[in-house]
């Protein structure tokens, strides 16, 4: 298909923006939104992958969600039109009724790898985004100490990032997300590269942090673990294959706060039996397709 002939087709838009009907509190609504991209190594505009297809996705203030889908389903690429970092060709992405336009300030995101800069302390590496915000020096200094103990490394503060595990790398990362105190935090795969035991220890500490704030931030967290998923979230939105959107949502009534004896309960398992089934029927699909 034509990048001009998808491009047309997505034109049919989500439609006008609606007030929100009282009592409804979406903090984050995606309606019908599509994303192309030209084809990996061609230069012809012809050729284009449709990657996200009538998307439709509402999260509440609040709430902790993971999307769960096929790898390159398009996860990552709705995440990033949801921050502001990448643009969309069809539908729209509202946040608070109002829709994304450009980098969003109000979304935080912690990707897998750290990014941490490797000559600064952990202090260093949360002040220094501050720093490019404009926050004054005290306040920089204030709020990235602050930060750094939510996230349990206070004693770890002016360690340079080589001398802190994994677990400890990715917290700075979390903490330097924290810092610019944002609404919306997104994670992308966060602890894939991490140990089992590391995994479920940041998974823990994630829902801690979580739980802790005065106002819950509203999550959305990508993973391709299932048990990750189901520990952590509210509720999980399951993919279907490219041009991905949203096929099945499950609601997780997993009493909280959770720990080790919820991975182990009888209803986790039952939940993990139900997302893993709707997940391998996509993944099925598309091997049938080659
Ligand atoms: N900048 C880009 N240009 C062209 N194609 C891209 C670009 N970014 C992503 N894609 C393609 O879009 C598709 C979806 O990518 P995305 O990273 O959103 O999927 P994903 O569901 O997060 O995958 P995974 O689970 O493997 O991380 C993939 O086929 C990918 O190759």
């Amino acid at each position: 298909m034509t990048q001009q002939v998808l491009a047309e087709r997505f034109e049919q838009d989500a439609g006008p923006i609606a007030p929100r009907a009282h009592g409804t509190d979406w903090k984050i609504e995606a309606k019908r939104v599509a994303k192309i991209y030209p084809k990996p190594g061609s230069r012809s505009t012809k050729d284009a992958t449709a990657v996200l297809d009538g998307f439709d996705l509402q999260i509440k203030s609040g709430e902790f969600l993971s999307l769960l889908g096929p790898s390159g389903c398009g996860k990552s690429t709705f995440l990033n039109i949801l921050a502001g970092l990448e643009t969309h060709n069809g539908g729209a992405v509202l946040v608070d009724g109002k829709r994304v336009e450009g980098v969003n300030k109000n979304v935080g995101v912690v990707f897998q790898g750290y990014a941490l800069f490797p000559w600064l302390t952990a202090q260093k590496n949360v002040e220094v985004g501050l720093k490019i915000r404009g926050v004054p020096k005290a306040e920089r200094r204030a709020r990235a100490a602050k930060v750094l103990k939510t996230v349990g490394l206070e004693a770890a503060a002016n360690r340079l990032p080589h001398q802190l595990s994994g677990g400890m790398r990715q917290r700075v990362a979390i903490a330097r997300v924290l810092a610019y105190e944002p609404d919306i935090l997104v994670f992308d795969e966060p602890f894939a590269a991490l140990d089992a035991q590391t995994r479920e220890f940041l998974q823990g500490e994630l829902l801690r942090i979580w739980e802790s704030g005065d106002t819950k931030k509203t999550i959305l967290f990508v993973t391709h673990s299932i048990d990750e998923a189901i520990f952590l979230s509210d509720r999980i939105a399951v993919m279907t294959r490219a041009p991905g959107k949203v096929k099945t949502l499950f609601d997780i009534e997993l009493p909280r706060p959770r720990d080790s004896d919820s991975r182990n309960s009888e209803e986790f398992a039952h939940i993990r039996s139900r997302v893993a089934r709707v997940l391998e029927e996509e993944v099925h699909i598309g091997n049938d397709d080659h």
